[in-house]
C-alpha cells in the first residue's frame, strides 16, 4: 500500500483528484490522504509521498522542516525546486544553455530581457539588447495568481512604456498557430498540441500600434489534435527529443511533475523553442 498526503487548493482538488482517479489508485493500493495545514505533518500520516502545489512560504518552511526529519517521504515536488519556476528568467536559464547534441533538432528560449522597474527606460533597453518587435510582455512572478498569467503583445516602440513591470519581454516566434505542451511525468511523458497564437506578419507590424492584451491561451486552449493542419505545422516534435528533453530538464530542474510548451519556428523545421514551464499543471 502506498500513502500520499496531499495539500492541493479546492480547484486543483476538484480538477485533478477525480473519482476514477482516486478509483484507479485504490486499485493499484495507493490512497489519497488530505493533509491539515493547521496541524503539524508530523501528527499526520504516516505518508509515503505528500503531493503539493502550494506557494505560500509558510508552507514551504512547514514541508521543508517535516522532510528533515522524515527523509524517507517523497515529495513532490520539493519546494526550493518548484520555487525555480516562479520566476520567468530562472525558469528558462536551464533550457537557454541545453546544447543537445547534433543528433537532435535544435532546441533553445526565445530573446528575452527582463524589465524590473521604470518602464521610460523600455525602448533603450531593447534597442540596447537588439530585440526585434513584436515582444511578447509577460508578469516576471509565475505565483499561480491569475495576473501571473496576464500577457501581452507589443507591436511598436513608442507603446513599450505603456507596459506595467516588474516583468519579461520575450521576442515572438511565429510557429504557425499551434503549440505543443509536453506533459512530464517522472519517466512517461505525454505531447498535446494546443491552437496558440496566431503569425504575425509585416502588415500587422506597419498597420498596429500599441499593447494587445492576449486572451488566456494556453490551458484554455482548444485541443488542436484533431484539427486538419498543414503537416509541417501539427506534426509532433520527434520522441526521442521530447525524452532526450524529459530527462535533461528533470535532472537540471529537480521536478518530475511539470509540463513545457515548445513551439516549432515557422519555416524552420527543426528549431523548437521552449517558451513556459508550468508546475504540476492540470490535464484539461
Ligand atoms: N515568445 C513567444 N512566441 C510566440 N508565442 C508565444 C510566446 N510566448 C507565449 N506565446 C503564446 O502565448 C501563450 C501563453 O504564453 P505562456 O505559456 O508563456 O503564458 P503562461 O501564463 O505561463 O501560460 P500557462 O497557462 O501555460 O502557464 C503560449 O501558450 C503561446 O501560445
Ligand atoms: O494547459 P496547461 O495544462 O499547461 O494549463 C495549466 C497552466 O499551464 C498552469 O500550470 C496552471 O497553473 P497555475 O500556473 O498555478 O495557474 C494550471 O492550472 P491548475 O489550476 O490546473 O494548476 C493549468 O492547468
Ligand atoms: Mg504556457
Ligand atoms: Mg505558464
Amino acid at each position: 500500500r502506498l500513502v500520499v498526503g496531499y495539500a492541493l487548493t479546492k480547484k486543483k482538488v476538484k480538477s485533478f483528484l477525480q473519482p476514477k482517479l482516486l478509483l484507479l489508485a485504490r486499485k493499484k493500493g495507493i490512497s489519497f490522504i488530505p493533509i491539515d495545514e493547521t496541524r503539524p505533518l508530523s501528527e499526520q500520516g504516516p505518508f509515503d509521498i505528500i503531493l503539493h502545489k502550494k506557494t505560500s512560504k509558510e508552507w514551504q518552511r512547514f514541508l521543508e522542516d517535516y522532510h528533515e526529519v522524515h527523509p524517507e517521504v517523497t515529495v513532490l515536488d520539493p519546494p526550493n525546486a518548484i520555487e525555480h519556476l516562479n520566476n520567468r528568467q530562472s525558469m528558462l536559464e536551464e533550457v537557454a544553455d541545453l546544447n543537445l547534441s547534433s543528433f537532435y533538432e535544435e532546441v533553445c528560449t526565445p530573446r528575452q530581457l527582463v524589465i524590473m522597474k521604470d518602464p521610460s527606460s523600455i525602448p533603450t533597453a531593447v534597442a540596447m539588447a537588439g530585440l526585434t518587435l513584436p515582444l511578447v510582455a509577460k508578469p516576471l512572478v509565475v505565483d499561480g495568481t491569475s495576473k501571473s498569467h496576464e500577457l501581452s503583445l507589443a507591436y511598436d516602440e513608442a507603446s513599450l512604456p505603456m507596459l506595467d513591470p516588474p516583468l519579461v519581454l520575450q521576442e515572438f516566434v511565429n510557429h504557425g498557430g499551434i503549440l505543443f505542451k509536453v506533459y512530464i511525468i517522472g519517466e512517461a511523458i505525454q505531447v498535446v498540441r494546443r491552437f496558440s497564437l496566431p503569425d504575425v506578419n509585416t502588415y500587422d507590424l506597419l498597420n498596429n500600434v500599441g499593447i494587445y492584451r492576449l486572451p488566456r491561451v494556453s490551458c484554455a486552449a482548444a485541443s488542436a489534435d484533431h484539427a486538419d493542419l498543414d503537416p509541417r505545422i501539427a506534426e509532433l516534435p520527434p520522441r526521442p527529443l521530447l525524452e532526450k528533453l524529459g530527462r535533461e530538464l528533470r535532472g537540471r530542474l529537480g521536478l518530475r511533475l511539470f509540463n513545457i510548451d515548445m513551439i516549432r519556428e515557422l519555416g524552420a523545421n527543426d528549431r523548437y523553442y521552449i517558451i513556459d514551464i508550468n508546475y504540476f499543471p492540470g490535464v484539461d
